[in-house]
C-alpha cells in the first residue's frame, strides 16, 4: 500500500452513555478511493466527522498523513480535507463562482488567481463556465448543484475529500451520471485521498477502490469489491448482497 493516509487506532466514540464506535481500526493509503458502506446508524458519518475534526473520538488516536489529529490545528485541517454532504448548503445570494471561491477569498488568494481556479473546477466538474459561473443556486438542477458542491470541496486543492452521501436526493440517472464524474474525478487527478459514505451497495461496489462495510460501529469487511461479491467475510455482507440479487431476481420476474 502507498504511504499511510488516515489511520484509526481502536478509536471509539460514545454519545452520552452511547457506545456508537466501540473499537474501530482501519488504515486507508494515501491516494485511495474507499467507500464505506452500512446500514443506517452503523456510524458511517460519525467516522467521517471524527476525521474532519467535527466530533472528537472518546478513546484511541487518528492519525492524518502521520500526524496525530488531536495535535493538529482544526482551521488548518479542514482545508485539507474537501467535504461533501448531501445538503451542500451553497449560499443563495452569491453566484456559482462566489460560492466555489469562498475558501479561495478567505485566504486571501487574489481575484485572478480564483477566477482562474473557478474556471478550471468548474471544467472539472462539466459545467460550461460562461454560462454557469454568474448564475445562483436556485437556477441549477439539483445534479448541477452537488457539482457545484464538488468544485467547491476541491476549490484550495485538498489531499484528502469526504463525501457524505452526496447523491441520496438525485434521481438514479443523474446520480449513475454524477458516480462516474467523481470517478473520473479521482482517476484525472491521481494523488487524492476519496472517502465516500454511501448505503447504496451499487455506488458502493462501483466507485471504491476498496469498501468498508460497516455495521453497528464495526467493521464487517474492508476489501476491494471483486474480494467482497467472491468472498463475503460475514453473515451481514452476505445478506447485504443477498438484496442485490433479490432485487435482479424482482426486475427478472415476469409482469403479468
Ligand atoms: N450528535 C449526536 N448525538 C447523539 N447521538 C448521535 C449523534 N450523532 C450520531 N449519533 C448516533 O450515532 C449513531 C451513528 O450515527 P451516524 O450518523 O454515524 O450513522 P450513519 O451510518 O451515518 O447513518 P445514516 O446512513 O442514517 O446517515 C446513530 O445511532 C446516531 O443516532
Amino acid at each position: 500500500m502507498a504511504k499511510t493516509s488516515i489511520q484509526f487506532k481502536h478509536v471509539q466514540k460514545s454519545f452520552g452513555d452511547n457506545l456508537v464506535i466501540p473499537d474501530l481500526s482501519f488504515t486507508v493509503g494515501a491516494g485511495e478511493f474507499v467507500t464505506i458502506l452500512g446500514s443506517s446508524g452503523s456510524g458511517k458519518t460519525t467516522v467521517l466527522k471524527m476525521i474532519n475534526g467535527l466530533l472528537e473520538p472518546s478513546a484511541g488516536e487518528i492519525l492524518i498523513g502521520k500526524k496525530t489529529l488531536a495535535d493538529q490545528d482544526l482551521v488548518n485541517l479542514r482545508r485539507h480535507i474537501g467535504y461533501v454532504v448531501q445538503q451542500i448548503g451553497l449560499f443563495p445570494h452569491m453566484t456559482i463562482a462566489e460560492n466555489i471561491g469562498v475558501v479561495p477569498k478567505m485566504l486571501n488568494w487574489t481575484p485572478e488567481r480564483i477566477v482562474s481556479r473557478v474556471t478550471e473546477l468548474l471544467k472539472l466538474v462539466q459545467l460550461n463556465p460562461t454560462s454557469f459561473a454568474d448564475r445562483y443556486p436556485s437556477q441549477l438542477s439539483g445534479g448541477q448543484q452537488q457539482r457545484v458542491g464538488v468544485a467547491r470541496a476541491l476549490a484550495t486543492n485538498p489531499p484528502y475529500v469526504l463525501f457524505d452521501e452526496p447523491f441520496g436526493a438525485l434521481d438514479a440517472l443523474t446520480r449513475l451520471e454524477l458516480q462516474r464524474e467523481v470517478k473520473r474525478i479521482h482517476d484525472s487527478l491521481g494523488d487524492k485521498t476519496f472517502l465516500f459514505v454511501t448505503h447504496d451497495i451499487n455506488e458502493a461496489l462501483f466507485l471504491g477502490q476498496r469498501v468498508m462495510v460497516m455495521h453497528a460501529g464495526r467493521i464487517e469487511q474492508f476489501a476491494t469489491p471483486q474480494e467482497i461479491v467472491a468472498h463475503p467475510a460475514t453473515t451481514f455482507v452476505k445478506e447485504l448482497l443477498g438484496t442485490v440479487r433479490q432485487n435482479q431476481e424482482l426486475w427478472g420476474r415476469d409482469h403479468d
